[in-house]
């Protein structure tokens, strides 16, 4: 039997009155490809959260690798929806990724340190970019810049916010291909509010508009996945459902 990464068992989360989660039960099992799709305010954040023992919940259990998540922490990589970065600050693509290793002031990096940003930045394959000024690279090379980072200190989770919304239509396939290498190694939870592309590329969707709906494997299309599961995927993408969306002409 797959070996148990999350288990979210009753979880319930309030902010003063209202209710973000409500009886939440979650399990994502080791290699697991899972998509958390859901309006906004919809509480996916709040969810990710507390997997990562940012927020702990009012009631309800997690287990992150069956401890508590701020025990399991060092195991988790994380990559925001938001990256705060300067494009123009001097720093290189090895550099930035490398700081993803940080210890602490005036503590340096180590060889394994520096190893293991050489193999991130493989595994990402933006490895000839090494040398290069972020400022001198595009925003599809710039996303890998940062997934390295979130790599880079072999986390056995990566939890990934909205990653595709900063890639080209165009960069999406190629995107899909490099999670799905990384998710040979790692347990893999991304947020998306892409519908109708995540559902081909994932093993499980969970559709979460302050309960949680489990679809577990997805079978077939965003259609068939609203018909058969009853996603709620009208609140989906801002209100307007994406796969309606026709690709933008140039
Ligand atoms: N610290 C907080 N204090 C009070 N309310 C909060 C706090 N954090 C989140 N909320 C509220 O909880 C609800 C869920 O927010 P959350 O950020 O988890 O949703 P989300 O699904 O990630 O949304 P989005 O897709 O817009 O990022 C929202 O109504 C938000 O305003």
């Amino acid at each position: 039997m797959a070996s148990k990464v999350v288990e979210i068992s009753n979880v319930s989360k309030k902010f003063g009155k209202l209710s973000v989660l409500h009886d939440i039960n979650l399990s994502v099992n080791e290699k697991d490809l899972m998509a958390i799709i859901g309006p906004n305010g919809g509480g996916k954040s709040t969810l990710i959260k507390i997997i990562m023992g940012i927020l702990t919940p009012d009631t309800g259990e997690v287990k992150i690798f069956g401890r508590e998540p701020k025990k399991s922490r060092k195991l988790m990589g994380y990559l925001p929806q938001h990256v705060a970065f300067d494009p123009d600050f001097p720093i290189n693509v090895f550099d930035t990724v490398l700081s993803g290793r940080y210890h602490g002031l005036f503590k340096g990096y180590t060889k394994s340190d520096e190893e293991a940003a050489e193999k991130a930045l493989k595994d990402v394959d933006i490895y000839k970019l090494r040398d290069r000024q972020i400022s001198e690279i595009s925003g599809g090379q710039m996303q890998r810049v940062f997934i390295a980072r979130s790599i880079v200190r072999e986390p056995k989770l990566l939890i990934m916010d909205e990653p595709m919304a900063s890639i080209d239509p165009e960069m999406q396939n190629s995107f899909y291909k490099l999670l799905s290498r990384l998710n040979d190694k790692m347990t893999i939870i991304l947020i998306s509010h892409d519908v109708g592309a995540v559902s081909a590329h994932v093993d499980k969707i969970a559709c979460l508009n302050r309960e949680l709906f489990y679809h577990g494997p997805v079978e077939g299309s965003a259609k068939g996945l609203e018909e058969v599961y009853k996603c709620p995927l009208e609140l989906i993408s801002h209100g307007i459902p994406h796969r309606v969306l026709g690709k933008h002409e140039k």
